[in-house]
């Protein structure tokens, strides 16, 4: 097949949704299908995707939900006019820090697919010995974290080694906590994969390794050596070298299609798999973020993401391993993103996100001093439940001040107030990561709130900086398509051994391909620094408000 003729699949398993995009050669869209776990999927009875569980702030999701949304998604993509003989390579991103735990069974059955019947069907609960996968949502790991902490020789030691805190969605303290409460379900998992790479191994037919970036949300990752340390893995649970495999970087070809999608869907049998890695670090690769650039990522969870040279070692935050470089990205993630905005559009906007916009433009900057910070379940930065509002003369001066009001007199004081919140919370944790604001920081937004102009102008006012999106609000999604060209291309570049030049690297290769892939949308408002400027003071005080009175 002519190179021209060849497409590039990507797919992004994310909280609520399993979406894939075909792209041709020079990246453009040539199909696009999703499949929503909450309406397609409904037998699973999940809500914004996910099951909740007993235990106080557990979450989980059935892996055969999953599974089933593959098939559908194939099933639509290929509905919506896409080709799969054409695809030359494919790679994937997934929600980061969920944990499968493989059957031997399970592994049978995946290097043994039968193309005549449904994945789902073959691929049970058998499949796996947990059959509620952990995800990163759940927080029920308090305890892990403290043990995996200590015996490592407390948190700095774990920052410096891992990148991260032990954080009670990483995965690592998640196997901790099934090795302890569920013994034989441990003794009994043959491997253990994260979604990323979970994903991966269905198209491969058989566990695919885990990429070295995933793998720096687990608490088991040295970043510098980028091989799992054993400190970490001690700390863990017994054998776990060997049911997590040898990891990866992501720019590997891990194999070729398995048969499954041979026979079923007409892929090409040389079609490579480029290692699939975690929703943010597949988001960075999407919107190739330069120096000067902060990413934020406007999703069912929020994150600020940015390239880092040298790992810094922050008590906060995450360093994860960059997945297109050599060096570093810095990752923020804040679990009350889109799912607070959905619950203030439903309460305060009829459920109508053109009038919560209006409702948002019709309030000046600054709120005249009405501020909130809502953390409606428990939050990862600042670790805090709860809600605060704040007008102009709450203050720390005397607990009931500080207490706050109850409730806003206007739907536009209390959408302005959450979204004004959310922002400074975002910028603060920005700062604090190393990010140095300066005349030449540049924003790029995406996710499924980046495509309302009335949220992103507020990000402009309290970053005091320019905005911009990308033509596709699916960073995520596109990054995995866009990976996979490019590892194919280094690939077959090695595999010539002709001594012509390569595709370079990973920025230049994809700038190169789409040279005006962003647009600027908003600009800071002239009084921004004056106003959020001393906003942020008033946030700051109160995060410790609610940090030193929660239960
Ligand atoms: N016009 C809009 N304004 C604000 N938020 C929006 C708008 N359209 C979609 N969203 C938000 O986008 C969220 C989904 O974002 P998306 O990036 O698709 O999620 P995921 O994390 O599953 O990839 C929804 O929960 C919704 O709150
Ligand atoms: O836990 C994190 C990052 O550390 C989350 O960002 C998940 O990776 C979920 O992503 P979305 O489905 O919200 O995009």
């Amino acid at each position: 097949m002519q190179s021209e003729n060849e497409t590039y699949l990507g797919f992004d398993l994310s909280t609520q949704k399993l979406k894939a995009v075909l792209l041709n050669a020079k990246l453009e869209n040539v199909a696009h299908a999703e499949v929503k776990f909450d309406s397609d999927l409904p037998e699973f009875r999940t809500t914004g995707g996910v099951n909740v569980g007993t235990a106080k702030n557990e979450f989980f999701v059935q892996p055969v939900m999953w599974i089933k949304a593959l098939d559908m998604v194939l099933d639509r993509i290929v509905v919506q006019g896409a080709d799969l003989s054409t695809v030359a390579a494919l790679s994937g991103s997934a929600q980061q820090h969920g944990s499968l735990f493989w059957s031997r069974s399970g592994i049978e059955i995946l290097r043994n697919l039968d193309a005549d019947k449904f994945l789902h069907t073959q691929l049970d609960d058998l499949a796996f010995t947990v059959h509620r996968t952990p995800i990163w949502m759940d927080s029920t790991t308090a305890r892990q974290c403290e043990e995996m902490e200590s015996a490592v020789g407390g948190r700095e030691r774990m920052v410096e080694i891992t990148g991260s805190g032990c954080y009670e969605r990483f995965t690592g303290p998640q196997i901790r906590r099934i090795f302890q409460q569920r013994p034989d379900c441990y003794r009994n998992t043959e491997r253990i994969s994260l979604v990323s790479s979970f994903l991966a191994s269905i198209f491969l037919g058989d566990v695919a390794p885990i990429d070295c970036s995933d793998g720096s949300g687990m608490n088991l990752l040295d970043v510098r050596t980028r091989d799992w340390s054993d400190e970490c893995l001690a700390a863990c649970a017994p054998g776990l070298r060997t049911k997590l495999g040898q990891p990866v970087p992501a720019a590997t070809i891990i194999g070729t299609i398995g048969s499954f999608f041979v026979q079923r869907y007409n892929f090409n049998a040389a079609c490579r798999i480029v290692a699939f890695t975690g929703d943010n670090l597949s988001a960075l690769a999407g919107m190739n973020v330069g120096q000067d650039w902060l990413a934020l990522s406007l999703g069912t969870s929020d994150t600020v993401m940015m390239k880092l040279n040298t790992p810094s070692n922050l008590q906060e935050g995450h360093v994860l391993v960059h997945p297109t470089d050599d060096g570093f990205m810095g990752l923020l993630c804040f679990r009350n993103g889109s799912l607070v905005r959905d619950i203030f559009k439903r309460s305060e906007a009829n459920d109508n996100w053109e009038n919560f916009s209006e409702l948002l433009d019709s309030t000046p900057r600054g709120n005249f001093g009405n501020l909130a910070l809502h953390f409606i379940s428990k939050e990862i930065l600042p670790p805090v439940k709860g809600s605060l509002r704040w007008n102009k003369s709450s203050s720390l001066a005397s607990v009931e001040l500080a207490k706050g009001v109850v409730k806003y007199s206007s739907s536009q004081t209390e959408i302005r107030a959450l979204i004004e919140g959310q922002m400074l919370t975002r910028k603060a944790y920005a700062s604090e990561m190393g990010f140095s604001f300066g005349e030449n920081t540049k924003i790029l937004a995406t996710g499924g709130a980046s495509a309302n102009r009335s949220i992103l102008q507020v990000v402009s006012d309290v970053f005091n900086a320019p905005v911009y999106t990308q033509k596709t609000t699916e960073a995520a999604l596109c990054g995995a398509a866009y990976r996979a060209k490019y590892v194919l291309s280094v690939a077959r570049s090695k595999e010539k051994c002709d001594g012509a030049q390569g595709p370079g690297s990973y920025y230049d290769f994809i700038a190169e391909l789409l040279p005006h892939s962003v647009t600027r949308v908003c600009d800071p408002s002239k009084d921004s620094e004056e106003i959020y400027g001393s906003i942020i003071e008033r946030y700051r005080a109160m995060v410790s408000f609610m940090l030193e009175n929660q239960e």
